[in-house]
């Protein structure tokens, strides 16, 4: 199969190195690039060589950003030719339209690596849906995240330092804000909750990152034996769901606290399977690269994963509660001493927890907020 890759940075260059080195069924026929990055004879700046090309049967897409993302994902699903890409932003804030697109062109639409990397966490919720509603999910869903808290727990780095680190591993997003604001684990999480709910999951969802926390965080957790990961999760029950970002406060004794550099660990409840809990590197050019090929051959195999998100569940934030800290020397109504410097209110949802600390960065803007697991 000849093929196009939109996009050939971190992850372009993934997908083209695993095909040559491993996948000689399938050519790299085109790339798009930039106009001042064009550096192979087969890139061209020109979407047009590339979706009028009837020899290309499929496009990868891993530029990053919604537009021209969206557009050149849609011209080439309305072109015949079947989509893969990573862009998880332009994924959370499109699928129904690819899908609906997708399906009416009879081509397939696979997102696997839009999600957690090289794990296959879509592949996997799709075969347990074939069974079973899935219950709820949650994980760590953001390798740039996961290697700035352990690389600070580990070798008592600073947060601008790690992530500059990221960057240069190629972790981050080209906007790193969208890493450690929460961003990437809210599009992650809108995608995982669209699959496992079959709902058009709302784009209203409490999100919060790790941008303030501090190393003084991290001991103050660690003195209770817990530490803090970046968790997106989703609930559903009784025709209603909720889903949400946040930092978390886990039990140093779980799996989850033990996740070292850019892995991701992300888990799935459903009635008869039980938990099932999913490990890999979810960030990097390889890792990434190896999901977005394996939907390659998946298409080439014929998978056309079909999406329907017509099932009426109420977005209900009450599903979604529990205590949490914050560190601050802001005021937060109705909450009691923690540890020094930090407060904690018994029940909240995330959505209150979400409000209050907006309010609470008015006054102090270093303000640190994380959920207190159930589990710890
Ligand atoms: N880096 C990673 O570990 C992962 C990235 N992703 C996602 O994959 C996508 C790509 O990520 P990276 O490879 O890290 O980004 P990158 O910034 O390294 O590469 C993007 C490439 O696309 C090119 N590009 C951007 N806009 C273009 C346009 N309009 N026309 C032609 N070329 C254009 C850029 O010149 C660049 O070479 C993003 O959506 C990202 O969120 C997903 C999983 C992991
Ligand atoms: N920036 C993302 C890249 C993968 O999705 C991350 O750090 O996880």
């Amino acid at each position: 199969m000849k093929i196009a890759i939109l996009g050939y940075g971190t992850v372009g260059r993934g997908v083209a190195q695993i095909i040559e080195e491993r996948v000689p069924e399938v050519e790299v026929a085109r790339i798009l690039e930039l106009p001042d990055r064009l550096t192979d004879p087969r890139m061209t700046p020109n979407y047009q060589d590339i979706v009028d090309d009837p020899a290309i049967e499929l496009v990868v897409e891993c530029m990053g950003g919604i537009e021209p993302a969206h557009t050149f994902i849609l011209q080439a699903l309305n072109a015949g030719k079947h989509v893969v890409t990573s862009n998880k932003a332009v994924v959370a804030a499109h699928f129904a339209e690819f899908a609906e697109a997708a399906s009416k062109a009879g081509v397939g639409l696979l997102i696997e690596a839009s999600v957690g990397g090289g794990i296959p966490w879509i592949a996997s919720i799709e075969k347990v849906r074939r069974i079973e509603d899935v219950q709820s999910f949650s994980g760590i869903m953001n390798g740039t995240t996961n290697y700035i808290v352990y690389s600070m727990l580990k070798d008592g780095a600073d947060f601008a330092e790690v992530l500059s680190k990221a960057q240069e591993l190629g972790f981050a997003e080209r906007d790193p804000t969208a890493d450690i604001d929460g961003i990437d684990v809210r599009n992650k999480t809108i995608i995982s909750a669209s699959v496992a709910f079959d709902v058009a999951c709302t784009q209203d969802l409490p999100v919060s990152g790790i941008r303030n926390l501090t190393k003084y965080d991290l001991s103050l957790f660690g003195s209770r034996d817990l530490t803090v990961k970046l968790i997106g999760r989703g609930v559903q029950a009784d025709g209603r769901y909720a889903v949400s970002v946040e930092p978390v406060a886990v039990s140093t004794s779980t799996l989850e606290a033990n996740v070292p550099t850019n892995f991701n660990l992300v888990t799935l409840d459903a009635p008869s399977i039980g938990e099932l809990k999913f490990y890999g590197q979810g960030a990097g050019s390889l890792p990434t690269g190896n999901a977005i090929v394996q939907d390659i051959l998946d298409c080439v195999a014929g998978r056309r994963p079909t999406y329907d998100f017509s099932r009426g569940l109420v977005y209900d934030p009450a599903m979604l509660h529990g205590p949490y800290v914050f560190r601050t020397e802001a005021t937060i109504p109705g909450a009691k001493f923690y540890e020094p410097g930090a407060v904690i209110v018994d029940d909240l949802t995330a959505t209150q927890a979400r409000a209050l600390l907006d309010d609470a960065l008015k006054s102090d803007p270093t303000t640190f907020m994380a959920a207190v697991s159930a589990n710890s």
